[in-house]
């Protein structure tokens, strides 16, 4: 990394008091919530409950019928840096390399020109992206454009990253891949995040901790805390699988009963 250039992001508090989201044909989301600086939450609930409703009020793309959001304790007021969306489509622009996009939210950023090189390349490197910085997205890997656009929003600074299905179309390879790379950008930025998933193993590898939320509208039903969050082999431990059916048995996807091993429920002789 060139010394200097690392953009100094540090996780801001967000706060969700009472917040009601509402669409024309009824209510979408009714939220408490309280996130912490620089804290991993991951949100799971079922199809259509409204988890990318919510990211998208916090990114001031909607707006909140009720309650009061804020972040850093400043209201939030309509789309700014201080929280940036990350989609599972790439949103590059085709016709910038690599480095021209990120370089684009430099310059957004206000950053001068004489800087935006240096600064695009470190973004790059930080990625693993470097040796592809003269590549337009077409020529990139979705994984690829994954990691660019990853590099594009540090480049704006955010202090909260709203992270919507980031990695959903990406193979089962290539998503570990990023997950690791989400983690080892985040142990060197620290901005909050908040990370909807469909993917129960992620939410656990990824998060401090996992809200799940009711069908729509969308509550907040359980809190999983994980304790030694993103500890290096904890998926091939008792404790991850016994959190693994507590949050499928809090979706409605186990009962409770199937969460414990055969040989152990009631009646049940080996
Ligand atoms: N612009 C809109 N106008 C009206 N209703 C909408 C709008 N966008 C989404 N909805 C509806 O609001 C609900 C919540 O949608 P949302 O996309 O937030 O859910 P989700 O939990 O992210 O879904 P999924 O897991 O399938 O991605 C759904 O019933 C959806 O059909």
């Amino acid at each position: 990394m060139t010394p200097g250039v690392r953009p100094q992001l540090t996780g801001a508090p967000v706060r969700l008091r009472d917040v009601h989201i509402d669409y024309s044909d009824g209510p979408a989301a009714r939220i408490d919530l309280d996130v912490e600086p620089g804290e991993v939450v991951m949100l799971l609930g079922p199809s259509g409950c409204g988890k990318s409703t919510i990211l998208r009020a916090l990114a001031g793309l909607l707006p909140i019928t009720a309650g009061e959001v804020t972040v850093d304790g400043k209201p939030l007021a309509g789309p700014g840096a201080r929280c940036a969306m990350v989609f599972q489509e790439d949103a590059l622009l085709p016709w910038r390399t690599a480095r021209r996009n990120v370089e684009f939210a430099l310059a957004l950023r206000g950053v001068r020109r004489a800087q935006r090189h240096v600064m695009a390349a470190d973004l790059l490197e930080q990625v693993g992206l470097e040796a592809f910085s003269g590549h337009l997205p077409l020529r990139l890997s979705g994984g690829m454009r994954q990691r660019v656009q990853l590099a594009r929003t540090l480049a704006a600074e955010p202090r909260v990253l709203l992270m919507d299905e980031p990695f959903g179309a990406l193979d089962a390879q290539t998503r570990a891949e990023m997950q690791r790379l989400l983690v080892s950008v985040w142990e060197r930025h620290r901005a909050t995040i908040l990370f909807v998933t469909h993917d129960v193993d992620e939410a656990l590898l990824l998060a401090d901790r996992i809200v799940l939320l009711t069908p729509r509208p969308a509550r907040v039903s359980r809190i999983v805390e994980i304790p030694e969050p993103r500890r290096p082999g904890w998926q091939f431990q008792p404790d991850f699988a016994r959190r693994r059916y507590e949050i499928l048995a809090g979706l409605g996807h186990v009962s409770e009963d199937e969460s414990v091993p055969l040989a152990e429920r009631k009646g049940v002789t080996p």
